[in-house]
């Protein structure tokens, strides 16, 4: 698929399934090297990550396993409100395990620095994360990203797992939406 499958609701592709395969790869690499000879869970936060951990976890060359978590950060509109609810917990114990949080965004960050405080909490021997998309000027909170794929403008992106109103999730690249689809 490709933006004239799409139409004209998409105004720009940001990343190309192209640059998303290479990043993927070097991550990848980067997570093998890391976890070599070591336990590694792979915690994906619905539903934005599946086709991260998808793409991400084929790539590794060890066994791990994935478990997924969602949750609720959203106030009245489409920023985060820093207020996160557990929609969906992990089945997974995280006692002594090496815990890595699979994402695709980060915004504010204030969804995932809620999320490792709370992981940490249960136990884990660590807690890393991995994420492909970050807008750096949007953070309001500190969050250290071990594994990273694209630094993004401070814009709502949709594509690669992301959607608007549960659309456009399917895209294999990552877009900005034309204005009129959000009323701009
Ligand atoms: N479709 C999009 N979803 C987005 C975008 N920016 C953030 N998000 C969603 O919010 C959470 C995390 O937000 P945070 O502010 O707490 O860091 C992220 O996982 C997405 O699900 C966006 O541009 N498009
Ligand atoms: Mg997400």
């Amino acid at each position: 698929m490709d933006q004239s499958d799409v139409g004209p609701d998409l105004a720009e592709v940001l990343l190309t399934e192209e640059q998303l395969t290479k990043k993927l790869d070097e991550m990848a690499a980067q997570i093998d090297a890391d976890y070599a000879g070591k336990d590694l869970l792979l915690v994906g936060v619905l539903k934005g990550a599946v086709m991260v951990m998808a793409d991400l976890s084929r790539r590794l060359h060890h066994p791990v396993q994935m478990d997924w978590m969602a949750v609720s950060s959203y106030g009245s509109g489409t920023k985060s409100s820093g207020v996160v609810r557990i929609l969906m917990d992990l089945r997974s114990d995280l006692t002594g395990r090496n815990v890595l949080i699979v994402e695709d965004i980060i915004d504010s960050g204030l969804t995932l620095s809620w999320l490792v405080s709370n992981l940490r909490s249960r136990g884990p021997e660590s807690v890393e994360i991995a994420s492909m998309l970050r807008k750096p000027d949007a953070a309001q909170a500190d969050v250290d990203v071990k594994y990273l794929g694209y630094d993004i403008p401070n814009e709502f992106v949709v594509g690669y797992g992301l959607d608007y109103a549960e659309n456009y999730r399917n895209l294999p690249f990552v877009a900005t939406l034309a204005p009129h689809v959000y009323g701009g």
